[in-house]
């Protein structure tokens, strides 16, 4: 291969991401999405690959804290705008960027790599497991009923414009990360997201509306969405898209689903992305009708594996020795030896025989506590080599909590 590969420059931005642009089905974003994405870029972070002055290959990275289990923020590398060009497309590129940005990652000493895949088939290639689900759903929001705890009445609900609302809506956001793996903390600039709302990409629906929930003047929630409006023969069938919903008591959460519910006009609330053990399902007097399915979401990749899983917490008490395969970052194939519990852990190299084997994808897949060590082997993918080590690493790894990322990025 004979393409060059090496940091972006500033004023190579545009032709940068034309590309990836063009990788991506080539419409093109909206100008303020554009805006807000050259402003979040980390050029030091992000990877260009040249050809003869063309740029023919994308990958970035933004420095982000996720939450983890045990509510630590832990600094990952969040990749992003990756491409290659269709003209170069499966001559190893992509493998060079993704060897580049992991070993820079190693070198910054961020425990963690964290993507989100246009094709899941992608990235477990390169040490990516699958961590956590977005949950969907078509709710019939005309034959289910819900039912919402004593004291909802006392919310106060107001209409507000999104873009006034910003720091109340990040204030919320913010006091809600830790309490779930898989969020990241935002840094500045990052409250522009939820409220971005190019005309271009709202197809017939409305501009972006948000409402604030209030107890005693303080806002305690709020959920941002479109209002589609649709006419049959028989009267109106509108949708509400929910875009971003965050409260922070009961009582807040269900009087916005309520909200949600009882607008005029429309039969559908169209949910499209939620965590899978979002308690609304536990409102609905029918959840058949809301038509649940789920989506793959957030992949992580350990690439410092002992700092990553000393740095949550387990919640029942572990010590095993992992024996980890990892071809692609071969600094953590090996024995570990984890001893944890709900305070805090150890996870350091060893000697001693093993009682679990599996690669690093399966440790990244059940690193935030939403797919079990028992289920990867179930399909094979983690080998149980002492009697009773898989139930205990599993029910360790395990976390209350579904872990959930609230945005794309
Ligand atoms: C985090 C994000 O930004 S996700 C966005 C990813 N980008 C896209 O999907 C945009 C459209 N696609 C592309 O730009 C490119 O086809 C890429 C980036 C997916 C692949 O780039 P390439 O340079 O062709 O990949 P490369 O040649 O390094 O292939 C490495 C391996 O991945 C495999 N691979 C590449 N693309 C895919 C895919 N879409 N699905 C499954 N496997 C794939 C290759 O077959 C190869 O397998 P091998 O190691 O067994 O031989």
């Amino acid at each position: 291969m004979t393409t060059e590969l090496r940091v972006l420059r500033p004023a190579e931005w545009d032709a940068w991401y034309g590309e990836l642009e063009l990788a991506f089905g080539g419409a093109g974003e909206a100008p303020e999405e554009r805006e807000l994405w050259q402003s979040l870029t980390e050029h030091e972070r992000s990877i260009g690959a040249w050809d003869d002055g063309d740029c023919v290959g994308t990958a970035g990275a933004f420095t982000f804290r996720l939450s983890v289990p045990g509510g630590t923020l832990v600094p990952a590398a969040g990749v992003t705008m990756v491409s290659v060009a269709a003209t170069h497309r499966r001559r190893g590129i992509l493998t060079a960027m993704m060897r580049r940005q992991l070993d820079d990652v190693r070198g910054l000493g961020e425990p963690l790599a964290v993507l989100t895949a246009l094709e899941p088939g992608i990235y477990g290639r390169f040490g990516y497991g699958v961590a956590t689900w977005q949950l969907k759903a078509e709710i019939d929001t005309v034959r289910v009923r819900l039912s919402v705890p004593e004291g909802t009445e006392k919310i106060r609900l107001r209409r507000v414009k999104p873009a006034d609302a910003r720091a109340e809506c990040e204030a919320v956001y913010a006091q809600q990360a830790t309490a779930r793996p898989g969020i990241p903390a935002r840094r500045p600039g990052w409250e522009r997201l939820p409220v971005l709302d190019p005309p271009a990409d709202r197809e017939g629906a409305s501009p972006l509306q948000c409402v604030l929930a209030e107890r005693s003047g303080e806002v305690v929630g709020y959920a941002l969405f479109h209002n589609k409006a649709s006419w049959t023969a028989a009267g109106p069938d509108g949708t509400i898209l929910l875009q971003h919903l965050d409260a922070l008591d009961p009582q807040a959460y269900a009087a916005l689903w309520q909200f949600l519910f009882g607008i005029d006009l429309t039969s559908t609330v169209q949910v499209i992305n939620r965590p899978v053990d979002d308690p609304w399902q536990h409102l609905v007097s029918d959840i058949r009708r809301c038509n649940v399915r789920l989506r793959d979401s957030l992949f992580v990749r350990l690439v410092d594996l002992g700092a990553a899983l000393e740095a949550r917490t387990y919640r029942t008490p572990v010590d095993v020795v992992l024996d980890v395969e990892d071809t692609f970052c071969p600094w953590n194939a090996g024995r570990w030896r984890l001893t944890g519990d709900a305070k805090g852990a150890s996870c350091k190299r060893t000697e001693e025989g093993a009682d679990l084997a599996l690669s690093v994808r399966e440790l990244g897949s059940a690193y935030l506590g939403g797919i079990s060590l028992t289920a990867l082997a179930g399909a094979g993918r983690v080998r149980e080599l002492r009697q009773g080590a898989l139930a205990e690493a599993s029910s360790a790894f395990g976390s209350d909590v579904a872990p959930w990322l609230p945005h794309g990025f």
